[in-house]
């Protein structure tokens, strides 16, 4: 039986592609909003440990979540990037001697439909260097030129889409992540800080359902997928 993790749930950020107003992991999805829905998939789970939740430093909209009191529930300030944000993670959670190198997942707030099936398959298996749920990509893939136009084509056969929750050692996450904003390098994912210091995490192959909710578009697909699973 592996350990149980922690899980830092990265919700600082300010949705400005969803441009809703206000910050999209309170956007109301299928009665919840979409960050007490990425929450509960946590909630109560064996191999869940605890749910540390990035807060930006002006989130007025904590206070009516309905995970605030939990017990698993702890929340951090955010950072001005997601990258950011899930370094203060890992402090708070060293600080508050919750994690050493044991492994910690990262799952983006906005990704409110992983499922139990997609949790299980990153966090009961064990991978000594790492691992990220993502999905093989199904459509051609074309790179582009400076000016917009096709400039040639990617093997799909060897591109992968990245999800969350991405898992690694919270100690050397740490130093990966620490290390990309010294070289001035903005990772967009926890991977790409591992891949600097020449880990290769393993693949896990997720699940399509399990999108981010980024524009406006999504949450109608979002809808649309909760609905077929009642
Ligand atoms: N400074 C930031 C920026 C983003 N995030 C979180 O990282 C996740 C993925 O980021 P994204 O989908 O880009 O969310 P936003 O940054 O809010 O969207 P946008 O880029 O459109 O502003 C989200 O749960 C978001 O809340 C964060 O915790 N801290
Ligand atoms: C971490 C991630 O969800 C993997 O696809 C993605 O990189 C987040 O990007 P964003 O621009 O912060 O939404």
């Amino acid at each position: 039986m592996t350990q149980a993790l922690w899980v830092i749930i990265p919700a600082a950020g300010v949705g400005q592609r969803m441009n809703a107003g206000f910050p999209k992991q309170y956007l109301s999805l299928a009665g919840d909003t979409i960050l007490d829905r990425t929450i509960s998939i946590f909630i109560d789970h064996p191999m869940i440990a605890g749910i540390a939740v990035g807060l930006g430093a002006e989130d007025g909209y904590w206070p009516d979540s309905k995970w605030r009191n939990h017990k698993q529930v702890a929340v951090f300030v955010g950072g001005s990037t997601r990258s950011d944000t899930v370094r203060n993670g890992l402090q708070f959670l060293h600080e508050q001697q919750q994690i050493g190198c044991q492994s910690v997942l990262v799952h983006d707030a906005a990704r409110p439909l992983l499922t139990a099936t997609g949790l299980a398959r990153i966090v009961e298996n064990n991978h000594p260097q790492g691992a990220i749920l993502a999905i093989p990509a199904r459509d051609t893939v074309k790179c582009q030129t400076d000016t917009g136009k096709v400039k040639g084509t990617l093997d799909r056969n060897h591109i992968w889409l990245a999800q969350t929750p991405q898992k690694f050692p919270a100690d050397v996450l740490y130093e990966a992540l620490k290390k990309a904003d010294q070289q001035a390098l903005a990772v967009t994912d926890e991977c790409s800080a591992m891949e600097l210091i020449g880990w290769h995490p393993d693949l896990v192959v997720g699940e399509s359902s399990n999108i981010k909710v980024t524009l406006p578009e999504d949450l109608l697909i979002a809808e649309a997928l909760i609905s077929q699973r009642h």
